[in-house]
Order: structure tokens, then C-alpha cells, then sequence
């Protein structure tokens, strides 16, 4: 081989793709002999068709109006006279490539086969030349090494793409089986502490997972006590905020006049009262989680400020000129039926779907009653440890007992129900229905035990002191029944504790 074969071959090796090496090849037999036309066309992934990359040329293999078909069939070079070909075989695009060429030429149609066998046909080589500069070039003895070294360096390409192929399917493969994987251990982790195995509780772990992995606003809807906030805190446990800070506010708890300064902060002197600067849970929320509980009891015009908030990522404290960034990821949930408000014109229909882009639902328990049991045993255990009281169990009849409930209040109404039942329980016996039973007659009858005596309905002239007094004697009964421990006093009422701290608050039941 010459020195200059040598830099063909040295070019050949550097090209990039087998587009690139066909070209190569093709115009290296052109610079080294006397071709008056040359192609190089490739076999499809397919294998039923040869194409040619700059243009839009796609013979079928199977089509015998062309040499193309033939050649490959045959398996062999075929040697043809131009003019007769082209009398002979009609297809429109052979026609189309051969149509400026002299008759007087030879055509030469060489199929090209990988020589390792790993994938058979790679192509077929072309060229058009006088019957002088034919012969010159196949007695040429660099000519077969030439086809041998077009052949390999296809075939190794074909390789090397099938090779690149093949890793990134399972690259992705192994990435969707690594995320499926993470998922189904973090609810699996999840289920520790967000108990059912119903199907509607599993759908909300999963769910919860997926909602974690982004940023998006959450809304969780549901019925008091069925674990919104438990909800709220697994998912800023699971989320990339969770080294950042939870901060929950629970907006049907806060006077109307203090929840735009609790939310936003305030200047020093911004109102009267406001002797000292405060930063506002949206400023002490940074880097971490949101927690507006009861956001339907949101008032309107806090809502379009909390709307501007979470468009612009922006917000400005009261009295101050200053905006600042708020960099917090949302959460809210609510009881209430949204949908009506918004139609009632209570809740802006904007804020809502700003508010629910991941909507979370909630199932209330009488929906799941198959986790009851599961729910119980575990509310008595953790009973136990906490009171530091012997292991205890439950018989079927309780159980049998408590499927049959409505629960109204939910989880908490059951959880509650347990822990009551559990005292009652005398030592040495598995919790049965007698203590159950208990605690549900004393539910059943609160308003006549606290009516006070003499108040009759027909007494009744103001309806808004009337319920005010009956909900500050109830929790005044509550807390002297718990020796005014509150957790146990909300609790028993089935409202969060940072709810009756503000009734008493506003009742001025403060002991
Ligand atoms: N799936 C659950 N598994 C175990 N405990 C639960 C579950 N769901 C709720 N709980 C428990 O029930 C109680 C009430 O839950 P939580 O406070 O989250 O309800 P909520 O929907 O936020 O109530 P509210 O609307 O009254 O604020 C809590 O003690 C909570 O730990």
C-alpha cells in the first residue's frame, strides 16, 4: 500500500459514523482512479431498504427494477453495461441517479457484507467508469484490502451504536427500577407512620411519595381528624425542603385582624401595638415548609395576597417599603367543600387552583373500615408505652364494635375513643366492648349533661352569645374533667389543640 493509501486508510479510521466512512470511501475511490460516478448506499436498521443519507433515495431491496436488488440477491459483484441497464431496469430513482451517465460506461455494483458475520449485509457500493478504469481498479491489490477495511470499520460502528444502545436501555431501565424502587421503600417507610393498608391509603402514601420529589403547591382535602397534618409533615419529611423549617398556622385559629401580621410580619410601630419589629411565618418559613391549615377560613383579602405571594415568590411586611423573597414550598388543607365557597363567592377560584396543583383527598375512616383494626391495635400499644402500662389486647367483639362506628371526627375520634378505653380497661383484661360502650354513651349525651339548668330554647334571644356560652361551658366541663390538661380536653372534643387554646383565648377561659 502507498504512503498515500495509508493517510486514506488513517482518515477512514478517524471518521465519526458510518455516514462520514461511506462518503470517505466513496470519494477515495474517485482521488485514486478514474470513476466517473460513485455511491455508496446503506441497508436500513430494517434491512428492507438502501438508502443514501443526503437524499431522499429508498430502494427496496426486494424491487428488481433496480441493479441494487439484484446484486444483493446474487450475493456477488455484478458487471453491467450502463445503457443496457438502463434499458432494462425502469425504477424511477435508479433512472433518476444513472440518467446524465454515458452509456458507452460500465456500471459496477459490489453488495458489501460485515466480515465477522455479526450483522450480515451493511450496504452496497457503486461506481461507473470506462471498461480501462474498471479493470485498473479491480486488478488494483489495494483495492480488496480497501473494501475489507470499509467493511470492518462499518461493521465496528454498527457495533459500537448497537453497544451504545443497548447501555442506555438499560440505563434507563435501571433508572426506572432505582425510582421505582426509592418509591416503594419510602412508603413503605411512610406506612410506619401513616397506618392503613386499604387500597385508598396505599394510593395516598404513593401519592404523597410523588408529591415530595416536587415543588409543586399541595392541597389536602379532608375531613377533621383523618390526618391532614400528619400528611403535611410526612410530605415536608419526605420533600428537599425537610432540613428547612415546618411551620404550620392553622387560619381558622388567628382573629382576622392578626392573621395578615402573623403571616407577612410587621415593622415596628406599622400599627398600634406593634412596639417591635416581627418577621411573619412567611419569612421564618425560609428554605422550609408552609403549613396553612383551614385555608377556607382564609379572609378574602388575605387571599389575594397570598395568591400575589405565590405568583411573584415575592411579599412585603406590614409598614415596610421593602419586598422580600419568599423561598417556601406550600401546603394547605381544609375541611371545608371548596368547590361551594367558590361558588358562594367565599374562596377565590384562582388561589384555589394555584393552591391545588398536587390535590391530595383524603379518605374519611367509615371509607376504609378494614384499617380499623390494624389503627386500633396500634393507638393501644402506643397507649401502653406511653402510660407505661402492661401489654394489652383487644377482643373481637370490641373490634367487631368499632367497625360498626361512623366516626365522624375520624382517626382522632378513634384514637381517642381507644385511649379512653384503654383506661378503663382493669388490669389483667384485654380492652372489650364494655369500656368501649362507656365512652360512646357518654358521647352520645354531652349537650343535655352540660345544659344549664334552666335554659330553655324559648330563652334563647341571642343566637350568636347563646352558642358562644354553650361552647365556653363545654369547654369549661372538659377541662375540669381533664384537670385542665388541654391536650386531653381537645382531644376528647375531637379539635386540635391549637384550636381550643384559641376558643379559650377568645372565651377568656384562660384558668
Ligand atoms: N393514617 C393514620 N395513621 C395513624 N394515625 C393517624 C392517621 N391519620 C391520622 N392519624 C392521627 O389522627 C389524629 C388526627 O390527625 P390530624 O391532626 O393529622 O388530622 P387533621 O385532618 O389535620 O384534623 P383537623 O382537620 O381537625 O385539623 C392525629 O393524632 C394523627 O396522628
Amino acid at each position: 500500500m502507498s504512503l498515500d493509501r495509508m493517510t486514506i486508510a488513517l482518515d477512514m479510521l478517524a471518521c465519526p459514523n458510518t455516514a462520514s466512512l461511506r462518503e470517505r470511501g466513496r470519494a477515495a475511490l474517485c482521488e485514486t482512479h478514474d470513476l466517473v460516478w460513485s455511491h455508496c448506499l446503506a441497508l436500513d436498521a430494517s434491512g428492507r431498504w438502501l438508502v443514501q443519507d443526503d437524499s431522499e433515495i429508498r430502494l427496496a431491496c426486494d424491487d428488481f427494477r433496480h441493479p441494487y436488488a439484484h446484486a444483493i440477491r446474487r450475493g456477488t459483484p455484478l458487471t453491467l453495461k450502463l445503457g443496457e441497464a438502463r434499458s432494462r431496469l425502469d425504477h424511477p430513482d435508479f433512472q433518476a441517479q444513472v440518467a446524465r451517465l454515458s452509456s458507452d460506461l460500465l456500471l459496477e455494483i459490489r453488495p458489501l457484507r460485515a466480515l465477522d458475520g455479526a450483522r450480515e449485509w451493511l450496504g452496497v457500493l457503486a461506481f461507473a467508469a470506462s471498461t480501462v478504469a474498471l479493470d485498473a481498479l479491480l486488478d488494483d491489490p489495494g483495492f480488496s484490502v480497501f473494501e475489507r477495511l470499509l467493511c470492518q470499520l462499518w461493521a465496528r460502528h454498527h457495533r459500537q451504536l448497537d453497544e451504545h444502545r443497548q447501555r442506555s436501555q438499560l440505563r434507563d431501565s435501571l433508572t426506572k427500577l432505582n425510582a421505582g424502587a426509592r418509591r416503594q421503600a419510602l412508603s413503605r417507610r411512610l406506612a410506619e407512620t401513616i397506618l392503613g393498608e386499604t387500597p385508598a391509603i396505599q394510593t395516598l402514601r404513593e401519592q404523597i411519595v410523588r408529591a415530595a420529589e416536587t415543588s409543586l403547591a399541595v392541597l389536602i382535602q379532608g375531613e377533621t381528624g383523618s390526618g391532614k397534618d400528619l400528611v403535611a409533615r410526612a410530605l415536608h419529611r419526605l420533600s428537599a425542603r425537610a432540613n428547612g423549617p415546618f411551620v404550620a398556622l392553622n387560619c381558622a385559629a388567628i382573629p382576622e385582624t392578626l392573621l395578615e401580621s402573623e403571616l407577612f410580619g410587621h415593622a415596628k410601630g406599622a400599627f398600634s401595638g406593634a412596639d417591635q419589629a416581627r418577621n411573619g411565618l412567611l419569612g421564618e418559613t425560609d428554605g422550609g415548609t408552609l403549613f396553612l391549615d383551614e385555608i377556607g377560613d382564609m379572609p378574602q383579602s388575605l387571599q389575594a395576597k397570598l395568591l400575589r405571594v405565590l405568583e411573584s415568590g415575592r411579599y412585603r411586611p406590614l409598614g415596610e417599603s421593602e419586598e422580600r423573597r419568599a423561598d417556601l414550598r406550600l401546603v394547605a388543607a381544609t375541611h371545608q367543600p371548596l368547590r361551594e365557597h367558590i361558588r358562594d363567592g367565599r374562596f377565590r377560584a384562582d388561589l384555589f387552583y394555584r393552591l391545588s396543583q398536587f390535590p391530595l383527598v383524603l379518605p374519611p375512616l367509615r371509607e376504609r373500615r378494614d384499617d380499623i383494626a390494624l389503627l386500633a391495635k396500634t393507638f393501644i400499644d402506643e397507649f401502653c408505652r406511653r402510660e407505661r402500662r402492661a401489654e394489652l389486647g383487644i377482643t373481637p367483639a370490641a373490634l367487631r364494635l368499632l367497625r360498626e362506628r361512623d366516626y365522624p371526627g375520624n382517626i382522632r375520634e378513634l384514637k381517642n375513643l381507644i385511649d379512653y378505653a384503654c383506661a378503663m380497661t382493669p388490669a389483667g383484661e384485654d380492652v372489650g366492648p364494655r369500656s368501649l360502650l362507656i365512652v360512646a354513651e357518654e358521647r352520645a349525651a354531652p349537650a343535655q349533661d352540660i345544659a344549664p339548668p334552666g335554659t330553655t330554647d324559648n330563652a334563647i334571644s341571642d343566637l350568636r352569645q347563646a352558642l358562644r356560652d354553650y361552647e365556653a361551658r363545654l369547654i369549661r366541663e372538659r377541662l375540669d374533667r381533664f384537670d385542665g390538661n388541654r391536650t386531653l380536653a381537645a382531644q376528647s372534643l375531637g379539635v386540635p389543640k391549637r384550636t381550643l387554646a384559641h376558643k379559650c383565648q377568645l372565651l377568656e377561659l384562660d384558668p
